[in-house]
């Protein structure tokens, strides 16, 4: 027998850790005018209004077509026409919003347009708290968070208000200093614990908005991968007896945030620390969360509501509290989005940004997401924003059914990163290559704060470099007949971001219903969680079966065969290998002959045996 070292063992270290949280979740998962140069294509492939009928929820196999394009309009004198036409400006946003490099016709608007009034209906109800969410009988109330008289009664409206002064008031006090740490200092750090909607806002707007030396600085746990989790606590360092930890789960028992709860309460303890003294819950109101942190007695809770869906939750306190608690001003980013939804309430699709959006998209990915839309802004700190739009883009679009139960594998595929970095990275195939996509530019006016500006060039500063390097990318994918929509805002500031963010979280509603989806729920990602609570429950009995034969004098090493015969569960011999292979390279099974190259060979057993399992 081949001896290797790295043991496994059931290792003290190993064992599931003692806490509330885990004693309830146990198994661990089981939760148009521009025309074109051939004239002729300016008639649509169909008939308009007479092909629509009335009831356009039964309509989804007759979405309209944009006609086949041969090439984009290049006379600059008509582009700009088309330019000044249809550019949108919201003036106390200072938000444009520029669409004439998508090449929809005027024949494609009025063919769309009894969509976009059943659409602009349906913003309406679901604004006056209809169940938009079919499936999982909700009210969709994002909305409200920023205008809490729209919510559709008072016992909402004060919750939303109650919430929103909590939240103040909390991270005032923890950014006066008036809430301690245990030891009487001040709170210098965050660490949030969150993943998906319960992260991906907080993070976009950690990223644009914090100041260079916020009252609080934050990181993130939003994995379960035990080395990042590391990696976070190890920067934190002695700053860890300083640190607010807030887990956010709107359902209060999502595995990988229960086990970043885990893992920071397991530091917690190690460094003599009282967690619940530190910890910080958001989530919905009696979530094996809230009942944890109830329970155990943490510093502070705030409500999730269940009206308000992960990927829309930014305004809540799930996105609040932490840009509070940065010195950034929430208020502003609320005003934002208000008078960003305000805007979006007109049934004028060319004075409505979101509609507009949704038109382009429409346009651009057929319908049907036959384009991917690559957003680049053109600002650093609004890096995150195309990963903040990921999900909320595709997770509310990527959909099998249609409201009426039809197939249509739904979506809108979402990437990008930030200009002019990505000139140097992937532009070149958007430019010649393979040509599946449509681009979103950001565009920020200002530069950098005023009085800090020089020319490092005669004429030309730093800030003009980023200018051209954006409009010579416009200019360049559009001679190629790449589309692009640009959004201008005059500088990343909360209101700009709040802004941002309702123009996009509309914009999905309205596609949603132009193409007649459920964009506010998800069950797509639920298969994932079962089947990874299934892999997890395998495991322990691939654990069991080991462990038995471990325990025998001698050892009795098992072949993957032997060990999936044990476990009732040949038809999985492949994840039985995986499982094992994982196991081994985490020191937690032992290799006795063969290696994991070549898996017939292997020949496995457990460093330790463990006896008290074997008579559980
Ligand atoms: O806030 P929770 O309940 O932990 O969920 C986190 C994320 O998980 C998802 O449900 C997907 O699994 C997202 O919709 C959500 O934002």
């Amino acid at each position: 027998m081949a001896s290797l070292s790295g043991l496994c063992s059931s290792s003290p270290s190993l064992k599931p850790k003692q806490s509330l949280w885990k004693t309830t979740l146990n198994p661990p998962l089981l939760k148009t005018s521009l025309t074109y140069r051939t004239r002729t294509l300016l008639t649509p492939t169909r008939s308009i209004a007479s092909d629509i009928p009335a009831d356009l929820s039964k309509t989804n196999d007759k979405l309209p077509n944009k006609p086949k394009q041969l090439g984009l309009e290049k006379d600059p004198n008509s582009l700009w026409r088309r330019y000044v036409d249809w550019l949108y400006q919201h003036k106390e946003l200072g938000l444009y919003l520029d669409v004439s490099r998508i090449g929809f016709t005027d024949e494609f608007v009025s063919e769309m347009e009894p969509r976009f009034h059943k659409a602009f209906k349906d913003m309406e109800e679901l604004e006056k708290g209809a169940i938009a969410n079919p499936d999982e009988g909700r009210m969709v109330g994002h909305y409200w968070l920023r205008n809490s008289t729209l919510a559709p009664n008072s016992f909402l409206k004060t919750q939303i208000d109650k919430a929103l002064d909590a939240v103040c008031d909390f991270a005032d006090q923890v950014v006066s200093g008036k809430i301690k740490t245990p030891d009487g200092g001040r709170f210098t750090q965050i660490l949030s614990v969150g993943i998906g909607g319960s992260a991906l806002g907080p993070q976009f707007v950690a990223e644009a908005l914090a100041p260079d030396n916020p009252p609080l600085k934050i990181r993130f746990i939003d994995n379960t991968d035990p080395a990042g989790i590391d990696h976070q606590i190890a920067q934190l360092g002695p700053e860890l007896a300083s640190t607010l930890v807030i887990v956010i789960s709107k359902s209060g028992g999502t595995p990988e945030t229960r086990n970043g709860l885990l893992e920071v309460q397991q530091a917690f303890r190690e460094a003599g620390l009282d967690f619940a003294k530190q910890g910080v819950a958001i989530t919905q109101e009696n979530s094996l969360l809230d009942n944890t942190a109830r329970i155990e007695g943490w510093l502070a809770r705030f409500p999730m509501f269940d009206w308000v869906g992960g990927r829309t939750s930014e305004m809540s306190a799930v996105g609040l509290l932490p840009a509070a608690l940065q010195g950034i001003d929430i208020r502003e980013m609320l005003a934002g989005a208000a008078l960003m939804d305000e805007a979006n309430r007109t049934t004028v699709l060319r004075n409505n940004p979101a509609a507009l959006l949704a038109l382009c998209w429409y346009w651009a990915s057929e319908g049907v997401g036959s384009k991917d839309m690559v957003v680049l802004p053109y600002k650093d700190s609004l890096l995150l924003f195309s990963r903040y739009l990921q999900q909320l883009v595709m997770e509310s679009l990527g959909k099998e059914f249609d409201l009426d139960g039809n197939r249509v594998n739904q979506g809108l595929t979402v990437y990008g990163n930030k200009g002019s970095t990505d000139q140097h990275a992937y532009i070149q195939q958007l430019r010649e290559g393979v040509h599946n996509f449509f681009v979103t530019f950001i565009e920020v006016l200002r530069d950098r704060p005023p009085g800090h500006d020089w020319e490092l060039e005669p004429g030309v500063t730093c800030g003009d470099y980023l200018f051209g390097m954006l409009q010579g990318t416009r200019s360049a994918l559009y001679a190629k007949d790449r589309e692009s929509i640009t959004v201008t805002v005059q500088e990343v500031n909360p209101r700009s971001v709040g802004a941002l963010i309702g123009l996009y979280e509309r914009a999905v509603g309205i596609y949603a219903s132009l193409v007649n989806i459920n964009a506010y729920h998800q069950p797509g990602v639920e298969a994932g969680k079962k089947a990874a609570g299934e892999v997890l429950a395998l495991q322990k009995r691939v654990l069991a079966v080991l462990n038995e034969a471990s325990c025998k004098q001698p050892v009795e090493p098992l072949t993957i065969e032997e060990v999936a015969d044990r476990c009732h569960a040949t038809e999985d011999i492949e994840m039985i290998y995986k499982i094992i292979a994982h196991m081994a390279a985490n020191d937690r099974a032992l290799i006795a002959e063969g290696s994991c190259g070549s898996p017939r060979s292997l020949k496995v057993f457990l460093g330790e045996c463990n006896v008290d399992e074997l008579f559980a």
